[in-house]
């Protein structure tokens, strides 16, 4: 699995003002969404497109044109959903499917509570869009059952990753989906953080994303 980790001044600057204690939820949610428009923009170079033929006011040219299917674009409820509007900005034609999955507090592990993602996405390209990937478990459910519905191609766009958590995503996938999938899977991200926390959290991280966005736990 490629990791891109965007390396940019106004990146690392937006990202420092999110990790900022003292950042309120409206500048949060707003700091969240111009984030995920510049990391679209390095996200989406390989979207897939077809040529097409046009005519200008003078002559007739060729240009390039979002290849359909458009993509799905797949926010994890709820800090997810805190990533959608910034990501469809840039794709405002792709087509966008849900999934809640809730982490539990105690032992980790990912449920899965809400799934509105159509049940054949063959040869589709899909983007996750997730802040957060800490032990990896939410990331590595949701592209198992992208994959499994025959997604080809799936980009995950996260604010913030632990170095732990993406050792975890390739180990999972490689023991729970057959040797010969055959989808191509990349994560996307500001910064791959230090480390995690006994508590299962993202240090420095930014704390609990949904929490932070939507201002209650
Ligand atoms: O890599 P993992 O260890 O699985 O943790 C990452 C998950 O935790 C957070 O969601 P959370 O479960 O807090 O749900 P929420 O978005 O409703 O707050 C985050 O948005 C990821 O989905
Ligand atoms: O640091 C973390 C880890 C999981 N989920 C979050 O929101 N933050
Ligand atoms: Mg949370």
């Amino acid at each position: 699995m490629e990791t891109l980790v965007v390396d940019h001044p106004l990146v690392a600057h937006k990202l420092t003002t999110l990790r900022d204690v003292r950042t309120d939820s409206p500048t949060f949610r707003r700091l969240t969404d111009e984030l995920v428009t510049l990391l679209a923009y390095e996200a989406t170079r390989d979207v897939r497109v077809t040529e097409v033929t046009i005519k200008t006011p003078l002559v007739e040219t060729t240009g390039t044109q979002l290849r359909r299917p458009t993509p799905l674009v797949v926010p994890i409820l709820r800090a997810g959903l805190g990533m959608l509007d910034g990501m469809t900005r840039l794709l405002p034609t792709a087509e966008v499917g849900f999934l809640g999955m809730a982490r539990d507090e105690e032992t980790l592990q990912p449920a899965t509570y809400a799934d509105r993602l159509p049940q054949d996405l063959s040869g589709r390209q899909c983007y996750v869009l997730d802040p957060m990937l800490a032990t990896g478990g939410t990331l590595a459910a949701a592209l198992k059952l992208l994959v499994e519905r025959g997604a080809d191609h799936i980009t995950a766009i996260c604010l913030l990753v632990a170095p732990e958590g993406l050792v975890a995503v390739e180990q999972k996938l490689t023991e729970n989906l057959p040797e010969n999938h055959g989808a191509t899977l990349r994560v996307v991200t500001a910064a791959v953080d230090e480390r995690l926390n006994e508590n299962g959290f993202i240090l420095p991280g930014l704390g609990d994303a949904g929490d932070r966005l939507y201002g209650c736990a």
